[in-house]
């Protein structure tokens, strides 16, 4: 029987964010080094302080490039990122305990339709190599965080969108992450069914997960982000609090429309933040 789980406490933003230092890509010394164009990072450097970033940028940014670093499915050309209590350059926290603590939300999430949600979850424990012990408690912990708590034993193949989209953030949080990389989560969804996501991620970064959501949606980024990073042609075009990118006052509700100029005037006049 499901019992409440112990849901681990909201923690401080101090504690939270992200330091990208120089760092660089470039998919042509893999394939074709002559080849013209440009590295797909060419040396991102960028500093969060908060739990909500929002990452932004047009087709070809490298948003998801840099995902791919910070989840070290792939290495960077050069450069260094600290995150999590792990910095890439050697000077805190190992590999191994790092890639335990990454939750990725992929745009489209796929389990297996005859698996219930639970079994999704233990899967993806399985996969994190959470302690047998705390496996039980994780899964309720991610299932209850995500609204899913009556879920448990429902089959995949019998779930809407959105709520597919929420098994997609609880298998993410299974290992507890404190990482939390999403690649625009909320695309497909309706409007209820994003308010619904949003707020449960809400509720995730106040339990001490940096997350870092990549997203074309102004609306997701004014109910979630404290903070915005902006790729532009694999640099950082600006990192800052949300307030300040949108020039609106600190505290004040931040509309989509202020960050839809912003952006704009940001990409095209490749301001520097
Ligand atoms: N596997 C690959 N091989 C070669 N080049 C790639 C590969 N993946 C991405 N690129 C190139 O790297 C650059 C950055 O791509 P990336 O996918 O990181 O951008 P993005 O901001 O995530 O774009 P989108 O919003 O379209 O997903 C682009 O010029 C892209 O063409």
């Amino acid at each position: 029987m499901l019992t409440t789980p112990a849901v681990s406490k909201p923690v401080d933003d101090a504690e939270q964010g992200f330091v990208l230092r120089d760092l660089t890509y470039d998919y042509r010394r893999l394939r074709a080094p002559r080849r013209r164009g440009r590295p797909a990072l060419g040396g991102v450097s960028a500093r969060a302080s908060s739990s909500a970033v929002a990452l932004l940028g047009p087709n070809g940014a490298g948003k998801s490039t840099l995902f791919r670093i910070l989840s070290t499915s792939t290495s960077a050309s050069g450069g260094s990122f600290a995150v999590a209590g792990y910095d890439s350059a050697g000077s805190a926290g190992s590999l191994a305990e790092y890639r335990r603590r990454i939750g990725v939300v992929p745009q489209r999430f796929r389990a297996p339709h005859g698996y219930t949600c639970r079994e999704v979850l233990a899967y993806v424990a399985w996969l994190r190599q959470v302690p047998r012990a705390a496996v039980a408690d994780n899964i309720a912990e991610a299932l209850v965080l995500t609204g899913l708590a009556e879920y448990g034993e429902r089959k995949i193949g019998t779930l809407s969108g959105g709520t597919l989209q929420r098994v997609a953030l609880a298998q993410a949080l299974v290992s507890r992450p404190r990482l939390l990389l999403l690649d625009e989560p909320t695309v497909g969804l309706d409007p209820a069914q994003r308010e619904s996501f949003l707020a449960n991620l809400g509720e995730v970064r106040r339990r001490g997960t940096t997350t870092l959501l990549a997203t074309h949606l102004v609306e997701d980024v004014a109910v979630f982000a404290h903070e915005v990073v902006v790729l532009n042609e694999g640099r950082c075009a600006y990192a800052g609090r949300l307030a300040s990118f949108a020039e609106t006052a600190d505290g004040q509700p931040v509309p989509g429309a202020a960050i839809s100029a912003a952006y704009q005037r940001i990409i095209e006049t490749g301001a520097d933040g």
